[in-house]
């Protein structure tokens, strides 16, 4: 799709195609709508990111609680979005040993114990093994400095999945 195709799409079938860019924050496409016609691909990304950094920190957490795991329950359940499905093979997270499945389960497990929202990780820039390094380094960090990494991450997610709707040939 071009940008120009973009800014030409009513807001039902905008939101239908950018609804999952934040995953599982619909809103996040509803509410940037208003800002078209975008320059390009990039302004709608930061419009996106200007969105989510206005949220309050209930929001922030409300967006890093919608993720998927990596390598989780729901991965192992097959019932991933097929961003997040497509997003966590790329790193290789279908291919870990038992040993270091049980480890990410874990840690994800006393990252969300200690947080009160998971880890997350722009899984495409991350192969297993910075995954598992990741998440045991900013295990050390406080909420609030994991509340911005994790949505910095989700901007990286967020961009990688617009890229794949209006390429920047
Ligand atoms: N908890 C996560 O980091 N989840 C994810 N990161 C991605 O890049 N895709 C996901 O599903």
């Amino acid at each position: 799709l071009t940008i120009s195709q973009v800014n030409e799409l009513n807001y039902e079938e905008f939101i239908d195609l950018f609804g999952n860019v934040v995953e599982h924050c619909s809103i996040c496409a509803a509410a940037v709508w208003r800002f078209r016609p975008f320059r390009d691909v990039y302004h709608l990304h930061q419009e996106i990111c200007s969105f989510v950094d206005l949220l309050p920190d209930t929001g922030k957490e409300g967006v890093l609680r919608l993720h998927p795991d990596l390598a989780g329950r729901l991965a192992e359940l097959g019932s991933l979005t097929q961003e997040s499905s497509a997003e966590q093979k790329a790193a290789g997270l279908d291919t870990m040993t038992p040993e270091e499945k049980q480890l990410l389960k874990d840690t994800n497990a006393k990252y969300r114990d200690k947080f009160g929202f998971p880890f997350v990780i722009c899984a495409r820039q991350n192969k297993k093994e910075a995954i598992l390094k990741g998440i045991v380094e900013r295990l050390e960090h406080s909420a609030a400095e994991e509340l911005n990494i994790g949505i910095e991450e989700v901007k990286k997610i967020c961009m990688l999945r617009l890229l794949n709707i209006v390429p920047d040939k």
